[in-house]
């Protein structure tokens, strides 16, 4: 796996110079340009910035022709670097890029918003959204190295910091119920050093024993059949949802699934929804929104022989994937968390 770095942005310099390239490539997004690029721009030698729209619509092909179309007319070869400077839809995407672009070239990854520097950076998943399902083209593969920043949070809105611990949450309840107790302890604007360490060491364990994910890894998607089908029926509505929200809101769906075919007791269903609605509040949705989020629920890359599939937990701080789940149990499970 990658090496991961928590240190200062501006070591990039330092990072950078043990490598040998023949150019740079920056990707940003508007606000990656305004907020983030400024702390490390005078740190970075000779480069060419690469700029899209920022937001998960812009998640797409389109911006993928847009980068690709930068580093062709700008000769961009092999031995080319692209460093990703932004949230996880630019790691998702500038990764996805490099990876494909002549086959192959470098990337590294400079996480600015708390989600990707939890877990959207980390485990070398890179990949866009098509034809309305989320990340449904992508390959796996892993950047040069990560380097985590906690500064960029200073510009980070509240709702950000609130999605990305959305991740860590879930990191503590499918492999660390003391994880999972230290979060619900503390407040998402205030997150130390060690926690955010702690959380990316959990997925880094799993990925490490299952990069690909054959099998282990599909815990790490816990909350997100139904979180990603949130997320993507709302994307166009009035209030769309970040990834983290969704996830949240699919794990309180999800938790109910696993209590209702009894792998986790009432008291931790309980405990899982009442900590997850004091941070994230209820979400209700229109009932003709059930059928399209079944529907998008059957496009999830987890499931096999046209059943839906999820992973769940077994208890707070464990979690089991690959179960089988009715169509009927997720619409009920809509109905009672939504
Ligand atoms: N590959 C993976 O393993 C993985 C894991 C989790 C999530 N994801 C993906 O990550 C995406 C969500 O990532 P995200 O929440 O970081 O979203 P994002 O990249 O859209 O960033 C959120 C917003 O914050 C802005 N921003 C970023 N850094 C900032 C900063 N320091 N200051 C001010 N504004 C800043 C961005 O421009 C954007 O508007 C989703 O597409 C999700 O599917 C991927
Ligand atoms: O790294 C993983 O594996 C994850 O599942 C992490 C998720 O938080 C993340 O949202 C990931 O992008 C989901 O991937 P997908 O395979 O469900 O598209
Ligand atoms: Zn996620």
């Amino acid at each position: 796996m990658s090496k991961l770095y928590f240190q200062k942005a501006q070591s990039i310099e330092k990072l950078l110079s043990a490598l040998s390239y023949s150019s740079i490539f920056i990707l940003v997004d508007e606000n990656t340009f305004k907020h983030c690029y400024p702390l490390v721009r005078g740190m970075l030698p000779d480069h060419t910035l690469i700029q899209i729209e920022a937001g998960e619509q812009h998640k797409d092909i389109n911006s993928c022709q847009l980068i690709w179309n930068s580093l062709s007319q700008q000769n961009a070869d092999r031995n080319a670097l692209l460093i990703n400077l932004g949230g996880g839809v630019i790691t998702d995407i500038g990764g996805f890029c490099a990876s494909t672009y002549k086959r192959g070239i470098r990337f590294i990854n400079l996480p600015t918003t708390l989600l990707s520097q939890v877990d959207a950076s980390v485990g070398g998943k890179t990949g866009i959204d098509f034809n309305g399902y989320k990340n449904q083209i992508g390959v796996f593969n892993e950047p040069e190295f990560v380097l985590i920043d906690t500064s960029f949070h200073q510009t980070l809105p509240e709702r950000e910091l609130r999605s990305g611990f959305a991740e860590m949450l879930k990191h503590g309840l499918i492999a660390d119920a003391q994880h999972w107790k230290d979060l619900v302890g503390c407040d998402f604007n205030l997150i130390s050093n060690q926690l955010l360490e702690n959380s990316v060491s959990i997925k880094q364990k799993v990925v490490e024993k299952d990069p690909n994910e054959k099998g282990l890894r599909k815990i790490l998607n816990f909350g997100h059949t139904i979180g990603h089908a949130l997320e993507s029926a709302l994307l166009n509505s009035n209030e769309p949802l970040l990834h983290g929200e969704a996830i949240a809101h699919g794990m309180r769906c999800e938790a109910s699934i696993a209590y209702e075919l009894e792998y986790i007791p009432q008291e931790e269903l309980n405990q899982i929804n009442e900590s997850l609605l004091k941070i994230y509040g209820p979400l209700k949705i229109k009932k003709a929104l059930r059928e399209n989020i079944l529907r998008l629920c059957k496009q999830d890359k987890k499931n096999q022989n046209g059943d839906i599939r999820m992973s769940l937990l077994n208890k707070i701080g464990e979690a089991n994937y690959d179960i089988a789940v009715s169509e009927n149990t997720i619409l009920n499970a809509l109905d009672n968390c939504l």
